[in-house]
This record gives structure tokens, sequence and C-alpha cells, in this order.
């Protein structure tokens, strides 16, 4: 389970999160939406363990430990993924390599022994055929070149390949064509399970016809401001934020 409570996070000295509130239980698929700039990436990367964002108050537990005391890759040793609004380009590290080596970073992490090249490349490839993600691109270097497609579709490879514990998808969906998203829809609800959550950040309520929450927050100014079953979602794409993302003093 993730708790998050009153937290309040800067980026120099700009407050983005302004006590912020948020349970996830286990095994539950839980939305945000909200704003352009109210502070939803900003959540995902002090979640995944991003350096510069500071932490001025409140806290994050995950499963009863304290995570804000975790280093990035502790977090992601216990199950925390993250695939990113922006995936990063790494020139001279190829996509098939990046993998490999994040894999068995996983598996060490749980105990399981590591895979040869051998059999990496026989998994990634099922899993890459059903997300249409190229041996070309499996060859690239990672990212580097990618379309805004190509990449959310590996973000999502990766997860189906490292399994987590908790995903959080940040804007997925954004630059997906229509079958593109159905392909990473299917992906994601195929890791639906009752031993993981996830956290899905969007902005339209597509995604999350194809990917049903559990439960929809809406997040501006920092703060959570609504939270409601999927028909909020509905609700919000006909009539907008409205009254909800006021300012508040
Ligand atoms: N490194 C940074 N330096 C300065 N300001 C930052 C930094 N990172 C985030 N911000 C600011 O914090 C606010 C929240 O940004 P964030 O990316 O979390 O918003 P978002 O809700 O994900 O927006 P979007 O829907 O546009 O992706 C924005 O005003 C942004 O400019």
């Amino acid at each position: 389970m993730l708790e998050i409570k009153d937290l309040h996070v800067s980026v120099g000295d700009k407050e983005i999160l302004k006590g912020l509130s948020l349970t996830i239980e286990t095994g539950k698929v839980h939305a945000i939406m909200g704003p352009n700039g109210s502070g939803k990436s900003t959540l995902s990367y002090v979640l995944s363990g991003r350096e510069g964002y500071e932490v001025t108050s409140g806290s994050i537990t995950y499963n009863g430990e304290d995570l804000l005391a975790m280093k990035t890759e502790e977090r992601a040793a216990k199950g925390i993924f993250l695939a990113m609004q922006y995936p990063v380009e790494i020139p001279g590290v190829t996509t098939m390599m990046f993998l490999k080596t994040a894999l068995n970073a996983q598996r060490r992490a749980r105990g399981e022994s590591e895979l040869d090249a051998m059999a990496v490349l026989k998994l990634v490839r099922a899993k890459a055929k059903s997300l249409q993600v190229s041996e070309d691109m499996l060859k690239r270097a990672l990212n580097v070149g990618f379309s805004g497609g190509e990449k959310k579709r590996l973000e999502t490879l990766q997860m189906t390949l490292f399994e987590p514990k908790l995903a959080i998808l940040d804007e997925t969906d954004s630059g997906l064509d229509i079958d593109a998203l159905k392909l990473v829809a299917e992906g994601v609800n195929t890791l639906r399970s009752p031993e993981r959550s996830m956290l899905v950040i969007t902005h339209y309520q597509r995604l999350l016809d194809y990917i049903v929450p559990d439960k929809v927050h809406v997040l501006a100014w920092g703060k959570m401001v609504a939270e409601g079953g999927k028909e909020l979602a509905h609700e919000l794409e006909a009539k907008g934020y409205g009254d909800l993302v006021k300012e508040r003093a």
C-alpha cells in the first residue's frame, strides 16, 4: 500500500506540491487528472526518487516503509516503476542492452537468477511483438530518434518485462495513435493483478475507458481537489475542470 500524507515539495524556491495526500491500496488502479502545471509529473518524480525535488514536509510510506529514505535504485528494487512522460534518449546504449541490464537488475533484487542474452532476447521478442516494438528499435540506441509513440510503446514494454509492484504511468497515452493506445492499454491491463497497484496520470478520459480505474483524483495547484469513480473522468471531459481548479489561498 502506498500512503502519501500532506506532502509538500519544492523545486528551488518554488513550492509545487502543497499538501498532497493520496492512498493507493495494493491491487488498485488510481488515475490522476488535472490541468497543465498542477504537479502531476512532480508527484511521479518524487515517488521514483528523482533528484532536485525537495520534500519540505509530509510523508510517503510504501508497504509501511519510509519511501523517502530510499534511494532511487532501492525503490526500483522494491518494484516501483515509472513510465516517463518524456522518456530519456541515451546514445551509445542499445535498447536491447538496456532492457537486459534493467531486467537482470530487477531479477537480482527479487532473488532470481539472471537471464543470459538469448533468454532475454526470447522474452523481449515475445512481448515486443504484441506492443509493436520492432527488431530495428531493439537494435537502435535507447529512444534516440524514436517517435513519440514508439517511446511510449517502449515504456510499456519495459513495464510488462519488469512486472513492477507499483507502476506509475505519466501520460503514457500522449502522442499515441488510436491503435497504439489500445495496444498500450492491453499491455497495462494484462498486468492488473491483486498484487500490483497502478497510478495512471492522464489528460484524457479516453485512456480510462480502456484502463478502467478504481478511483479518479483531480490534482490542481499542488493538492488533490476532487475524488470519485470512473464517472468523474467522464464528467470532467464533458464539463472541464471549472470551479475545481480555481486557485486557493
Ligand atoms: N525543475 C523545475 N524547475 C522549475 N519549475 C519546475 C521544475 N519542475 C517542475 N516545475 C514547475 O512545477 C509545476 C508543475 O509541473 P509538473 O510537470 O509537475 O506539472 P504537470 O501537472 O505534470 O503538467 P502537464 O500536465 O503540463 O504535464 C509547473 O509550473 C512547472 O513549470
